[in-house]
């Protein structure tokens, strides 16, 4: 990779006061991380700085909270880290004010001190000045090592770094330097499959994927989302309905630019969104008014099986259903063990990114097999589409 922009080998952080932003956005379960993959990808840069003699002060966001909500605390999160890391992660219920400022007071040289969610501040969000001006006194230099939260240009993954001296932590590094070799170029025909829950946010990446890929297979979320669109009756399924004329226009967007669309023609459909919750297939004109969708059906999977043969290149973010629960993991399961299988015998690049996706190819017990496994989801899909990631450019300025 080119260096674009200053790393951690342009700096001297002993006794620095580091502000590392981290992606801790990490699928949790009761209390529980499920999947710690993002932990372990942020312990690397961790453990440079503190060993280098830097106090490690981590910034990240959970989950979308409106205000302070206890149930998106980093709390456990951090204890996760701490286990991962295998070092003690000092933790403050707050990431400005008193409580911030006592507990990097109190840290010394090689400590690690975790931060409360950053978006339990609206400011966070808007990259409000003021707000930015609080954390900045908090540090001496920043370094994002989040690129899974680049998209963004929050305080904390973009606004600091035009407060401070700004430097590209080593997973930052790692995921760009990968990326690019992977998926710079790509071997054609490539084939994006998009599935999850954040259809809001994702859906207008759509539209400019369409014209970079030969073929998109949707699911999940976005999938009904679709459906719906079509005229598809979804029932109770999570779908966005308001992005109906959104759906339409991609559809067509992909049909001038000749990029195949594989939508669901069936669907596994239960009553209650609960692992083992009694489900059947149905085809599109059966859904049950009263049923959920909450997978792909056999048929489904089988047109996404073809679909991937005929790829060189795939490139993946969001599960196919909600794959947290059996049965309804079998469709992303089946679909991410085939991948692999054609990575394998060198007939596939296979590239898969987002914080639930890694989760899915770690329960299908394929994640290495895979070309490349990012943390990034919705970061990873807007630099495939060639956008700016904020939280990026804003390395390279200074
Ligand atoms: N049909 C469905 N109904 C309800 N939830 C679904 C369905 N299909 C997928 N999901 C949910 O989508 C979620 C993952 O979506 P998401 O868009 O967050 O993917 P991701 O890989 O985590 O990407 P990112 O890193 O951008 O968040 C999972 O929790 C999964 O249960
Ligand atoms: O999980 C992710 O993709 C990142 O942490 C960004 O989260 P967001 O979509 O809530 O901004």
């Amino acid at each position: 990779m080119s260096k674009k922009f200053r790393t951690l080998d342009d700096v001297d952080v002993k006794s620095k006061r580091v502000l590392l932003r981290v992606d801790l956005n990490v699928p949790m379960e009761n209390g529980r991380v499920t999947d710690a993959t993002r932990l372990e990808r942020v312990a690397p840069t961790i453990a440079e700085i503190a060993d280098k003699g830097g106090k490690v002060i981590l910034l990240a966001h959970f989950g979308r909270p409106k205000g302070r909500d206890a149930k998106d605390s980093l709390k456990p999160v951090a204890e996760a880290l701490s286990k991962v890391i295998k070092k003690a992660v000092a933790f403050a219920n707050d990431c400005i004010g008193e409580a911030a400022a006592k507990a990097v007071a109190a840290m010394k040289d090689g400590g690690i001190l975790c931060l409360e969610n950053t978006r339990f501040h609206k400011e966070e969000e808007k990259n409000d000045p003021a707000f930015v001006a609080e954390l900045a006194k908090l540090g001496d230099i920043w370094v994002n090592d989040a690129f899974s939260a680049a998209h963004r240009a929050h305080a904390t993954t973009e606004g600091l770094g035009h407060k401070l001296p700004a430097y590209a932590g080593r997973t930052m590094q790692a995921e760009l330097d990968a990326l690019g070799k992977a998926l710079e170029a790509p071997t054609k025909p490539v084939i994006a499959i998009i599935g999850g829950a954040k259809v809001s946010t994702k859906i207008d990446l759509l539209e400019n994927l369409v014209t970079k890929v030969d073929a998109l297979v949707i699911g999940g979320g976005m999938a009904n989302t679709f459906l719906h669109a079509q005229g598809v009756g979804v029932g109770k399924s999570l779908a966005e309905k308001d992005l109906a004329a959104t759906a339409l226009r991609i559809l067509e967007k992909a049909s001038t630019a000749n990029c195949a669309i594989i939508l669901p023609v069936d669907a596994v459909v239960a009553y209650h969104f609960a692992a083992n919750s009694p489900s059947h297939a149905y085809g599109l004109d059966a859904i049950p008014a009263d049923g959920m969708i909450l997978d792909v059906g056999p048929q489904s999977i089988a047109r996404i099986h073809a679909a991937i043969d005929d790829a060189a290149t795939l490139v993946w973010n969001g599960p196919l259903g909600a794959f947290e629960m059996t049965p309804f993991d079998r469709g992303t399961v089946v679909a991410a063990k085939h991948a692999a299988e054609r990575t394998k015998a060198k007939k596939l690049i296979s590239v898969a990114g987002g914080g639930d996706t890694v989760a899915a190819l770690n329960q299908a017990g394929v994640a290495d097999d895979f070309s490349y496994v990012s943390t990034a989801g919705g970061a990873f899909l807007e630099w495939m589409e060639g956008k700016p990631l904020p939280g990026v450019e804003v390395l390279k300025q200074r």
